[in-house]
């Protein structure tokens, strides 16, 4: 089951028309409108295998805090823009968006339950697994 959130009703139904192109059957996919801090905190915990963050540049730390409890153990978070034009691992650039993503970065590093790592691809993806509990 893939399940999406936006905000822009002509965005889900582009998605839509391309799910279906692809022969996704309706109820394999469930595309909710609304904005993300609205819906995220409905969503259950520790259920979903992948969460893939690239919304409201604004709201990205909130939107991991939320992944990160949707998460099931194993499972795989994904933030789009990590490098955020390049400019993550300058840092002397202090702008608001840099500093902002530079801080998110830091800070799923430095979360024990995560085990991450940054790809160059595109502008950067941060992905990290959910690590399951040690026994
Ligand atoms: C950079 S685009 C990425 C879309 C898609 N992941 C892609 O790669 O094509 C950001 C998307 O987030 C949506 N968005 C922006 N702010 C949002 C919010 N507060 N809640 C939900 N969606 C939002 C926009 O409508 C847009 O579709």
């Amino acid at each position: 089951m893939l399940t999406s959130i936006d905000v822009e009703p002509e965005y889900q139904a582009a998605a839509r028309e391309v799910l279906t192109a692809m022969k996704v059957k309706p109820a394999q996919a469930r595309l909710i409108g609304g904005r993300a801090l609205d819906v995220l905190p409905r969503l259950a915990g520790g259920a979903y295998d992948l969460v893939f963050v690239d919304g409201d540049p604004e709201e990205t730390p909130e939107y991991v805090t939320h992944a990160i409890r949707m998460l099931r153990p194993g499972g795989i978070l994904i933030v789009a823009n990590a490098l955020w034009h390049d400019l993550v691992p300058e840092p002397a650039r202090r702008d608001e968006d840099t500093v902002r993503m530079r801080e998110l970065v830091r800070s799923v590093r430095n979360d024990d339950r995560l085990t991450p790592v940054l790809l160059g691809a595109g502008d950067g993806l941060l992905v990290a697994i959910n690590r399951p509990p040690t026994r």
